[in-house]
């Protein structure tokens, strides 16, 4: 028998369920990946916003990564919402211990406008988990604070994604698209190479924790030994049909549908969810 593959995330929560360790939690078991989590903040939030936040300890924190790493060793490892520059320093140290592929997800504002990050912790991220990472996924905003210049288009887009592996150090970097105007293209660069994923966009206001869920499918790939592009493919064809086949709880923007890829082909989408045709 093949041994399970398991990944980490660590991450803030989300109890609303859509973002967060709770997205990344469905997101590695739709992938039949044995999910583990490390919460760093506990967020008061729903679909309508952020209420408050109350950061764990670090000493806490890192008895978390201890009692995950000391007993079932996973196979991937993705940070979300790490708030402060302590935390990140710690989890960089430990990560440094523990080698293996790790997705970085710079999670620094919620779509509710709602900051998740300390402003000296962008600053912080560069000198600690990126050079680490195997792939960073950041979104348009959070591409432009790490490369320091505008992302208008594509070209922006991809010259960020060059500019994030070869000067600041991560092995590949995804810039998602879904801020930019048109279809939802993302820009994959590694290994000198582009590669371009491109999708509809689905028209919905219901795409809360699409970060989260993108890149904890790239991570649950990675853990089963996915190559980079066919982990971001996945991840891509993933997203896509959870946007797409909305679920519509919430009175605000509401969650992905995490078991969305499964209704692909299903007919009338027999097991719930809209189809945002
Ligand atoms: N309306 C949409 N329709 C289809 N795909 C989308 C839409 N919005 C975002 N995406 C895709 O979802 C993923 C997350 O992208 P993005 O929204 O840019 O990041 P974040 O959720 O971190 O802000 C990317 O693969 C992007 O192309
Ligand atoms: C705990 C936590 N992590 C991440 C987010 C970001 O989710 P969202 O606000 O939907 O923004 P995207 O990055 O997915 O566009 C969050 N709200 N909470």
């Amino acid at each position: 028998m093949s041994p399970i593959a398991s990944a980490l995330t660590i991450a803030g929560t989300d109890p609303t369920g859509g973002a967060g360790i709770q997205a990344d939690l469905k997101s590695f078991q739709e992938r039949e990946v044995y999910g583990m989590s490390v919460a760093t903040s506990i967020v008061a939030q729903n679909t309508l916003g952020v209420e408050d936040v109350h950061h764990l300890p670090v000493p806490f924190i890192e008895k978390q990564l201890h009692a995950v790493f000391h007993d079932i060793a996973p196979q991937a490892v993705k940070t979300g919402m790490i708030a402060t520059s302590e935390m990140m320093e710690m989890i960089a140290m430990e990560l440094k211990k523990n080698r293996m592929p790790y997705v970085m997800d710079p999670v620094m504002v919620a779509k509710s406008g709602h900051s998740l990050m300390e402003e000296k912790t962008r600053k912080t991220i560069q000198g600690s988990l990126l050079p680490l990472s195997t792939v960073v996924t950041p979104n348009v905003p959070e591409a432009e604070i790490l490369v320091d210049f505008p992302i208008k288009d594509q070209e922006d887009a991809k010259k960020a994604a060059k500019v994030i592996v070869e000067d600041l150090g991560a092995q590949a970097a995804v810039v998602k698209g879904g801020h930019l105007p048109g279809e939802a293209i993302d820009v994959l660069y590694e290994k000198k190479e582009y590669h371009f994923f491109k999708s509809p966009r689905t028209e919905t206001k219901h795409t809360h924790g699409t970060g989260c869920t993108f890149s904890a499918v790239i991570t649950a790939e990675l853990a089963k030994g996915k190559s980079i592009p066919e982990a971001v493919k996945i991840g891509k064809d993933f997203i896509t049909a959870a946007i797409h086949y909305t679920l519509g709880v919430g009175r605000g923007n509401g969650p992905t549908n995490h078991w969305g890829l499964r209704l692909q082909g299903v007919p009338n989408n027999a097991t719930g969810g809209n189809d945002n045709e």
